[in-house]
């Protein structure tokens, strides 16, 4: 039974298609698309595809984007399905104050994170770190508890932010160094270590409430961008959205059969 994920974020569509909705299925075939792109999937990338019998997504780009996407789904059988966080999935329980205003995206990395953490040994605590558009910083208790978490903007916001905030910011990508001296290496190092210093931070504060060392794992399209300049060790994951589609998949399938 063949199983398509969908990872729509603000940027851009990742998806996946693997022999089964099971976890640790061979993956067929994957791809991304810019937003801009993604009504031309069917006749794309889409279109050579062995047909998915069961699809499963998060979507945190907007109903608009939603429908697009199922609009190009049509050439299948097969229908959509969008994860919405709730109060408690797939061995994890969700902390916030209204737990589906979670975005679907951070519910999914962190189920994929916890079960990748849980074959790693005894549960630790878990630092999700995903660097997208936006960049979030969702911590995980030893209990498999979501605790709560931080959301910045990504390398792409924070100049945008400044070059508009301001005159004399317009400037190309600089790169990552500890002591700028020019405008474009300051602007890049800036948006570059404010994003270390909340994943620092952010483990700081689950060692403390959790008296132990939490594992981080870093996702996201601009993850290899942070890799370099992190001051906490962790581990980078490419599929951690496709591997919590794929456990939550299959835990529904176990409950339904
Ligand atoms: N080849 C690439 N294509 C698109 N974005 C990239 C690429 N390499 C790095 N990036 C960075 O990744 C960010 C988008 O990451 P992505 O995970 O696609 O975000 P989202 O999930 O919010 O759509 C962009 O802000 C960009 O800085
Ligand atoms: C924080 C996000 C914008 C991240 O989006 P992304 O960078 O993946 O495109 C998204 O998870 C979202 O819209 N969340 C809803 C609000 C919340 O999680 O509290
Ligand atoms: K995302």
């Amino acid at each position: 039974m063949t199983f398509l994920a969908i990872d729509i974020g603000n940027t851009r569509l990742k998806w996946a298609l693997h022999t089964a909705p099971h976890r640790d299925a061979p993956l067929l075939a994957q791809g991304a698309e810019f937003l801009e792109n993604i009504d031309r999937l069917a006749e794309g990338d889409w279109a050579g595809l062995a047909p998915p019998q069961r699809m499963l997504g998060c979507a945190v780009a907007g109903d608009a984007v939603k429908r697009r996407v199922e609009e190009q789904m049509e050439l299948w059988d097969v229908s959509a399905h969008w994860v919405v966080a709730s109060s408690a999935e797939a061995g994890l329980t969700n902390g916030y104050d209204y737990p589906a205003r979670l975005g679907s995206d951070r519910w999914v990395a962190m189920i994929g994170a916890w079960h990748r953490g849980l074959k790693q040994g005894a549960p630790r605590p878990l630092v999700v770190v995903m660097v997208g558009t936006a960049v979030t910083v969702d911590a995980i208790d030893t209990h498999g508890k979501f605790l709560g978490g931080l959301i910045l903007p990504g390398h792409g916001i924070m100049l945008r932010a400044l070059e508009s905030g301001t005159a004399g910011l317009h400037v190309p990508t600089g790169n990552v160094c500890e002591f700028p001296t020019n405008t474009s290496d300051a602007l890049t190092s800036g948006g570059t270590y404010a994003i270390a210093g909340a994943v620092e931070r952010m483990v700081q504060h689950v060692r403390q409430h959790c008296r132990m060392e939490p594992r981080c794992i870093m996702t996201g399209g601009a993850g290899w961008k942070m890799a370099p300049s992190m001051s906490v060790p962790f581990e980078l994951v490419d599929n951690l959205l496709f591997d919590g589609l794929l456990e939550i998949a299959s835990y529904r399938l176990a409950r339904a059969g």
